[in-house]
């Protein structure tokens, strides 16, 4: 594509050289900039691309996006906004692959994950052709790719909905995070359904206050169906959790059809008669389309909520009831979301990304629903994170365990002995016995002695990592993976 035709997608833009000048590609990253590109620099919260502006012209940068005219012999459009002129361009350059698919994004603190899981399943079963992206992995057309973060940045988004395109994908389920809501990731990605699953306390490090962080959320409901249209396939739902205290800000922010699901009465979809067991969770459904009952082979409350959730976008899809339960019920869990590890031994072993307070709280309750001994919890939290979260973690995991081993998470770049210390905070403010807790840095050594403290039916439940196989220490990524180690531990336990 030449530059004018770039510069012809943003009014304001000053185009400063020679126009024709044809860009093979779009690249934020000096380090992966190819003969040819058009380089965008964004200002980032660490660095400032336009820093690397000169590398990225060595390496063969052809022109520059830019906020500032930088003194630099190549052709350069300067714009207000790069994250802007990012997503315009990478929009356009893809030509618009998310008009192509179906595209259904899930927000909220917690259930993310597991509810893209549960809609791309329903989806698939349903004979579509489906691209998933969110946390663990992003995959369509029977190819996996591992993720970096939750949400990908505008330009890595747009290329990945154009491969998908490219291959045939017609629906895309993925997890929209706040962070990306609020760094404008997502802008010109037509969503046809947001979803929202809850809101509770996490990246306040980032979002400065709660307010902030339900605003960033907001946006993504605020942005969907102010067009409205006779042509059913292009309407927009915003599928939203009835019984969470912000519902009603979403709605009120929201110009799609609404549709509520919850246990409360007046839900859209409603689930009721709820029973949990070890092994799954069964409920009752009452829907516009119709009643049945599930079992899922998840357990946990916050499992039917994320249930609920995906029954309703995929109902949204005309996709009938019966069908969404065959579905729902095949589903065996989402890696590393209360996860057993299973050797045979006479205890059990439960590996979980549990990380907020509330994603903390409900595991643990869930866990001591059905456990006949103890509850041994392994957790910590992260570091260059939310810092008030710790000592809520703390008091939570003290409430609803008998012992509980504080240890490291990932800590990045923070002291991991002061991120216990901030954890302990909350467990000395529950009253918990120093007999009761334990600090131990070393995450396999925790998970060593709690498992070698295990009696029969206890449970141990590992909390914070879930699906990750790696730890960051200082800004060093080593292999870890807490179902690794927890097998490992069984193995050589001495009793
Ligand atoms: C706070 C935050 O969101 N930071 C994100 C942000 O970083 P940043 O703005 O500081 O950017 P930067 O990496 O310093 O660089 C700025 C620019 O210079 C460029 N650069 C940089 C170095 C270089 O040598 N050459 C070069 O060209 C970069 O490519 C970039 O274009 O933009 C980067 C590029 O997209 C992201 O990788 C980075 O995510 C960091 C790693 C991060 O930890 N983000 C987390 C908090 C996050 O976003 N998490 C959410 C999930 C949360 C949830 O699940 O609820 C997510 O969606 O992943
Ligand atoms: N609906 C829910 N409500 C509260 N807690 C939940 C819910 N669903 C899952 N959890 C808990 O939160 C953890 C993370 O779940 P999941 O990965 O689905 O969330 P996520 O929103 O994708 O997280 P992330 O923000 O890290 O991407 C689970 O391991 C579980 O302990
Ligand atoms: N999306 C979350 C994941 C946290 C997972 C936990 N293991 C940690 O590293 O803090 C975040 O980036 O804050
Ligand atoms: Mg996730």
């Amino acid at each position: 594509m030449l530059l004018k035709q770039f510069a012809s997608k943003l009014t304001t833009a000053r185009l400063i050289g020679e126009p024709n000048t044809e860009c093979q590609n779009l690249q934020t990253d000096s380090r992966q900039v190819q003969p040819g590109d058009l380089f965008i620099c964004l200002p980032g919260h660490t660095v400032d691309g336009h820093d690397y502006a000169e590398k990225a012209v060595n390496a063969g940068a052809v022109a520059l996006v830019v906020e500032r005219q930088l003194e630099l012999p190549v052709p350069q459009l300067l714009v207000k906004d790069s994250r802007f002129a990012m997503a315009v361009l990478a929009d356009s350059f893809f030509d618009s692959p998310s008009h192509k698919m179906n595209m259904i994004g899930v927000t909220g603190t917690n259930g993310k994950t597991t509810t893209t899981y549960l809609i791309e399943k329903i989806m698939s079963d349903h004979g579509q052709k489906t691209g998933l992206i969110g946390t663990i992995q992003m995959r369509y057309d029977g190819r996996t790719y591992p993720m970096s973060g939750t949400t990908p940045e505008a330009l890595d988004l747009q290329r990945s909905l154009y491969d998908m395109v490219q291959a045939g994908t017609n629906c895309c389920v993925m997890e929209v995070s706040s962070h990306a809501l609020e760094q404008g990731r997502v802008k010109g990605t037509d969503f046809r359904t947001a979803v929202f699953t809850n809101l509770t306390q996490d990246h306040l490090d980032y979002h400065n206050s709660m307010e902030e962080y339900r605003a960033a959320k907001g946006l993504f409901f605020a942005r969907l169906g102010n067009e409205y249209t006779e042509d059913a396939s292009r309407r927009k739902f915003a599928i939203i959790n009835a019984d969470d205290p912000s519902a009603d800000y979403f709605k009120s922010v929201t110009a799609a059809e609404v549709i509520t699901y919850g246990m409360e009465e007046g839900a859209d979809v409603r689930a009721s008669k709820i029973s949990i067991t070890s092994q799954g969770t069964s409920f009752h459904v009452d829907t516009f389309a119709g009643s049945t009952d599930i079992s899922l082979r998840m357990v946990g409350k916050f499992n039917v909520y994320n249930a609920m959730a995906a029954i309703s976008a995929a109902l949204v899809e005309g996709v009938p009831l019966e069908e969404i339960k065959r579905s729902l019920e095949t589903v065996p869990g989402v890696d590393g979301r209360v996860e057993a590890v299973d050797e045979g031994q006479s205890f059990a072993v439960i590996v979980d990304y549990a990380h907020t307070p509330d994603g903390l709280e409900n595991v643990l309750r869930t866990v001591k629903e059905f456990a006949e001994g103890r509850v041994i919890c392994v957790f910590g939290c992260g570091g260059d994170r939310d810092r008030t979260k710790r000592p809520l973690m703390g008091k939570i995991a003290a409430k609803y365990s008998d012992i509980v081993f504080v240890t490291s998470d990932n800590p990045r770049t923070e002291d991991p002995d002061l991120i216990l210390k901030d954890i302990e905070v909350g467990l000395v403010e529950e009253g918990v016995s120093s007999d009761r807790y334990l600090m131990i840095v070393d995450r396999r050594q925790a998970i060593h002695e709690a498992i070698e403290m295990a009696s029969p039916a206890d449970v141990v439940l590992i909390a914070g990592k879930g699906h990750e196989t790696y730890q960051i220490i200082g800004t060093t990524k080593t292999d870890f993976d807490d179902r690794i180690i927890a097998k490992e531990a069984i193995r050589g336990k001495s009793n």
